[in-house]
């Protein structure tokens, strides 16, 4: 009997487990679903930056995909580093195939560490192949920069970047504000549904910096979307994720910390 959703993201190796598709995955562990993944590349990364990129060929990416919706059912889809054209259009094409649901698109641009992860000739294609798909997707302010061509330096220009990402086609539309530090106290998050917005705060940690806090919220509201919860639940229960996450972040290297993916259940299990 079935008894876990299964769950797919679509997005880059992280050898140094913070973001991308490891982050993903233990993602997925922490909310009791099944992971499975297409690695659109892999990065030579640590806590401290990215070193090189091998991207993985269309027909490769394609391939991975098919052999994930030929086979299996997939509950929802977190897409994140797409790196270059080439690799959108062959994600674009496949999850339009399969008729894919519950996409939860993190628009990664430039890693925390500066590193550029998607070709800057390729920001247009994006926006226009796979903003449509998304049920909800996940810009961080840099990001929502890029997709609208505004400065965002307050609430009010957070809201109306997001009236702006949400004519591109998505279903649902989430400012992060963890690069805006418009209340100084709290970390505050847009969401707009194409009618109402929804503000979705916690408190600011302050911290070293953090790596992996984009990848391991969208991929919190993809699971969360998969098992069955309506978008507004679905994002404020991965906000709380993340806010945990964060708050326990672990000092693995000389760097940004990773977030601590297991914080609440190693704690329950009295691992911690
Ligand atoms: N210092 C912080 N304290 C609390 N929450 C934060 C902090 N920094 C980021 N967040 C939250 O982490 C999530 C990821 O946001 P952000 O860091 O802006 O994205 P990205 O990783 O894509 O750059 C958001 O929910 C944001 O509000
Ligand atoms: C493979 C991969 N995907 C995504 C990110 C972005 O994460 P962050 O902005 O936290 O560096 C990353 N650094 N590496």
């Amino acid at each position: 009997m079935q008894t876990m959703k299964n769950i797919l993201t679509i997005a880059g190796s992280d050898s140094s487990g913070g973001a991308g598709i490891q982050a993903d995955l233990k993602t997925f562990a922490a909310h009791g679903v099944f992971g499975m993944s297409v690695i659109t590349a892999v990065t030579a990364q640590n806590t401290q930056g990215v070193f090189a990129v091998q991207d993985i060929t269309a027909d490769v990416i394609a391939k991975q995909i098919e052999a994930i919706f030929d086979d299996i059912p997939v509950a929802a889809v977190k897409i994140g580093m797409v790196s270059r054209m080439e690799t959108i259009q062959i994600i674009a094409a496949k999850l339009r195939q399969y008729q894919a649901v519950n996409i939860v698109l993190d628009p990664v641009m430039v890693s925390t560490s500066g590193y550029h992860l998607l070709n800057p000739a390729a920001q247009a294609i994006l926006a226009g192949e796979l903003l449509p798909l998304a049920a909800v997707v996940t810009p961080n302010i840099p990001e929502a920069e890029v997709l609208t061509g505004l400065t965002i330096n307050n609430l009010t220009d957070m809201e109306e970047a997001a009236r702006r990402i949400y004519a591109m086609g998505p279903g649902n539309v989430l400012v992060k504000g963890g690069h805006l530090a418009v209340d100084p106290e709290n970390s505050i998050d847009v969401l707009f549904d194409g009618v109402n917005f929804h503000y979705l705060s916690a408190q600011r940690i302050a911290a070293k910096k953090t790596h992996g806090t984009g990848c391991t919220l969208s991929a919190a509201i993809a699971a969360n979307l998969g098992k069955g919860l309506n978008v507004p639940a679905a994002v404020t229960q991965a906000k709380e994720y993340v806010t945990v996450a964060i708050e326990n972040a672990l000092t693995i290297g000389k760097g940004a910390r990773p977030t601590h993916h297991f914080y609440t259940l190693y704690k329950q299990a009295g691992m911690i």
